[in-house]
């Protein structure tokens, strides 16, 4: 398998994905260079010099994972990815160390004016009273984003002896309390903190999330900080404001367009800058690298990643408990929908008992995964099977119970199509999957190679005929089921066997007199 790695990568993670892959390094690729490449590659492996577009996603017609050896993917059209079924992972946590560190060396830079005296002095000046600067020390910090690196940032500022507002709609008061952190608002933030600095992601919720109206609350000895993305904060405002005097310093590593040589900022004195390096040490470059190079090796041998982004991410000791209901819920699914003839618009999944306490995220996926392969075939994956029932219009529903009958979990698939239903229910037993119920009615079926599911009435010759044309056909039944119900009533009958039944023989089963109906099930 082929690998292209194109920004510039540790020799670490180049090395590992060397001894599994051919490695192709090209860095500073133009996005139509990209495009002509890409065709060939199973992985692509980026920083955040690559923009992984649409046009790059629909020209990589092997590509299985892109990996970021880094935090944001706002530079890879993960939509595009995941409609092709393309895995995209990061590595959230190699290099969050380093970016902390660097927004505290921004913060104390701007705090003393060191790279402007530093320029000063090596110019032949000795200009002592232009960089007079101010103490961090019992100073309010604001923290926009208290996710894995501003928290880091947040403990490091308390060292510093200083206090510490946040802002994060996701992290709770006793998470807050924890952390020696008050949670407020963006304006609250504005208006008190003497250094501010943001730290979520890029989205549409956080774009200009300062912008001309907090620079106008903010106090004129306000000082800005920007080490996640650039257009956070609304790079114009920013320097009207520190041109005006509005605030009195910013230090920002991260731009709207990088290089960032049009920048409305990059003139000016009072603002301080770097060129996108906070995740640029030795330490956090060997860690994303490694981190990523592990995650495209596990994927492109068939095994799973840890750090997905487009597919539910489930944690190494919850997935021990999960693992036997995500093949339950494949196979449930694919049996649901060779059942059911008719396009259904609506899927529902319920989780009963045990399982219904856990983040089945995974296991619904699985089950869109075993439903729709029957239609869409093998172009369906873990990643886009949930697009795709979405596309398709199919609405999917999921449900949950605390009671599960006999069984500790089941999970139950329902398919509808109007008022035409079809049900198939099962649980894990001794960590193998069964099929429990069908449409209601108790079956104890184990899933596997060909199965015959019919409807019948429940009365004498009808069973037996339908074995008879089995045996004369030199096909083995290996296991039977049949519903338990009244006398002259509709009952199932589930039928294991051990060869492909063709339609010709169905068609002699259904024709057996008291046969209602006869499906083929292959797994
Ligand atoms: N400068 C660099 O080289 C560098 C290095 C690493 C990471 N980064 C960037 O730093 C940023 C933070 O990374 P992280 O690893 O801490 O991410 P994270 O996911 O751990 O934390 C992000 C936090 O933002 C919060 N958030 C989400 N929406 C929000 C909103 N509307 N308002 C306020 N908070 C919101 C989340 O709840 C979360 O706590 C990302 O943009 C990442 O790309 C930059
Ligand atoms: O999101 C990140 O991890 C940082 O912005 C680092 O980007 P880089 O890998 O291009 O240094």
């Amino acid at each position: 398998m082929k690998v292209l790695v194109s920004d510039s990568l540790s020799e670490e993670g180049v090395s590992k994905l060397s001894e599994h892959f051919d490695v192709d390094v090209s860095t500073g690729l133009s996005e139509d260079e990209l495009v002509e490449k890409i065709g060939s590659f199973d992985a692509l492996v980026i920083r955040s010099g690559t923009q992984v577009t649409k046009r790059v996603i629909d020209a990589a017609d092997n590509l299985k994972i892109v990996g970021r050896a880094g935090v944001g993917v706002d530079n890879i059209d993960v939509d595009a990815a995941t409609e092709k079924g393309i895995i995209v992972v990061n590595a959230p946590e190699g290099n969050m160390l380093s970016a902390a560190e660097h927004t505290i060396a921004m913060m104390m830079s701007m705090a003393r004016n060191i790279p402007q005296a530093n320029a000063s002095l090596k110019a032949k000046k000795w200009e002592r009273k232009n960089f007079m600067g101010v103490e961090v020390n019992g100073k309010t910090l604001g923290v926009i984003g208290l996710g894995r690196i501003g928290a880091e940032v947040a403990k490091r500022a308390q060292g510093l002896e200083m206090s510490i507002l946040a802002y994060d709609p996701f992290v709770t008061e006793d998470r807050a309390k924890d952390m020696g952190v008050e949670l407020t608002t963006v304006d609250d933030i504005a208006q008190r903190a003497d250094f501010i600095t943001v730290h979520t992601p890029l989205i549409k919720e956080t774009r200009n999330i300062l912008d001309k109206a907090q620079f106008d609350m903010m106090k004129s000895s306000a000082r800005v900080i920007n080490c996640a993305r650039g257009g956070i904060i609304n790079e114009e405002a920013l320097a009207d404001a520190a041109r005006d005097g509005k605030i009195a310093g910013a230090a920002i590593d991260v731009f709207t367009s990088e290089p960032p040589f049009d920048c409305p900022f990059l003139g000016l004195d009072n603002v301080i800058v770097t060129p996108h390096l906070g995740a640029s040490t030795e330490e956090a470059q060997v860690n994303v690298a490694v981190s990523v190079a592990e995650e495209v090796i596990s994927v492109l041998n068939g095994g799973s990643a840890r750090n997905t982004i487009n597919i539910p991410a489930v944690k190494p000791e919850v997935m021990a408990t999960l693992a036997p209901y995500i093949g339950l819920a494949e196979t449930l699914g694919s049996v649901a929908s060779q059942l059911l003839d008719a396009n259904y618009n609506k899927i529902e999944i319920s989780y009963n008992g045990e399982i219904a306490d856990k983040d089945t995220r995974a296991v619904t996926v699985a089950a869109l995964k075993g439903i729709l392969e029957d239609a869409v075939g093998s172009a369906v994956n873990y990643v886009n099977a949930p697009s795709l029932a979405k596309s398709r219009n199919v609405e999917v529903v999921e449900s949950k119970s605390e009671t599960s009958g006999d069984h500790a979990s089941t999970i139950r698939i329902t398919l509808f199509q109007g008022t035409n239903t079809k049900s198939v229910s099962g649980a894990v037993v001794g960590r193998e999957p069964k099929i429990v119920m069908i449409d209601g009615q108790y079956v104890d079926l184990v899933p596997h190679g060909f199965m015959i599911v019919s409807n019948h009435i429940n009365r004498p010759n009808v069973i037996g005929p339908c074995c008879i044309v089995l045996g004369e056909n030199e096909i083995n039944i290996s296991g039977m089921q049949v519903g338990r119900v009244e006398v002259g009533g509709k009952t199932i009958m589930a039928l294991n066997v051990d060869n492909e039944v063709s339609g010709t023989i169905l068609d002699e089963i259904r024709a057996i007199d008291g046969i209602l109906d006869a499906k083929l099930v292959t797994l």
